[in-house]
């Protein structure tokens, strides 16, 4: 008997995005295709402008595509007509350029990873998951207890990547995570965004300009603008 072959965690099926509409519509992502397995590591390259952030946000959710789909695990994930279900939501999860983005200013960052979890999973106890997760980014768990303003640039991108981690995603994106940090931290930070979703079996999406982060992907998809 011949079972079928196991799709890709993240499939991306020529996928395209336009801004605007009617006579001022303009197509700003040229199709994309790509799988992703688990533990895979894709670094999505190419000038500013290319379209790598309109793809980040597609795969995200957050931007409706204008042709194409993407899949997670073999299922539709969205379409030009479709958006992802809620319960579905925790499938893939983001780390954004700007930690300070994934947190509430007033609230310590356990409390507003808490709540992620819990909205995303349904889970009342989300300390196992939060402290595995701290863990898994070398996050100092003493840290949870503070604010974003109270935490350092690379701490609270390590507790952004907690967040996006905790609620047990098959794919993360991440859009520059790395480029308001320094040289050294954003070489940790990354290093242990990539250890996570190899241990994890994360499909990973990683827009970067840093040529030093592309090289430590599985590899690299180049974006390049559409022809007007
Ligand atoms: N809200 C918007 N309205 C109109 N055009 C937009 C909007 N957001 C982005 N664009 C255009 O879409 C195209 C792709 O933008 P995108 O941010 O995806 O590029 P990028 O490759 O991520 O660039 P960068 O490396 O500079 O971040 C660009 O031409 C940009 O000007």
């Amino acid at each position: 008997m011949t079972g079928q072959p196991t799709p890709p965690t993240l499939t991306i099926e020529r996928v395209t995005a336009v801004h605007g509409h009617g006579a001022q519509a303009r197509m700003v992502l040229a199709p994309t295709s790509l799988g992703v397995y688990p533990g895979e590591s894709v670094a999505v390259v190419g000038r500013s402008g290319a379209g790598k952030s309109t793809l980040a946000d597609i795969t995200l959710g957050l931007r409706t595509p204008a042709g194409g789909r993407v899949l997670v695990g073999g299922d539709e994930w969205c379409t030009p007509t479709g958006r992802p279900a809620r319960s579905e939501r925790r499938l893939v999860q983001g780390v954004p350029q700007d930690p300070l983005a994934a947190f509430v200013p007033r609230w310590t960052l356990g409390r507003s990873i808490e709540q992620a979890v819990r909205r995303l999973t349904g889970d009342r106890d989300t300390e196992s998951r939060v402290h595995r997760a701290a863990q898994l980014a070398r996050l100092d768990v003493e840290l949870l207890g503070r604010r974003p303003s109270e935490v350092s640039g690379g701490q609270a991108q390590r507790a952004a990547i907690v967040r996006a981690v905790a609620p047990g995603p098959a794919v993360l994106v991440a859009d520059e995570p790395t480029s308001a940090l320094d040289a050294d931290t954003a070489s940790a930070v990354s290093a242990a965004l990539l250890s996570i979703t190899r241990e994890l079996g994360i499909a990973l999406l990683l827009v970067t300009h840093d040529p030093a982060v592309a090289e430590r992907c599985t590899r690299t998809l180049t974006i390049t603008a559409p022809v007007p």
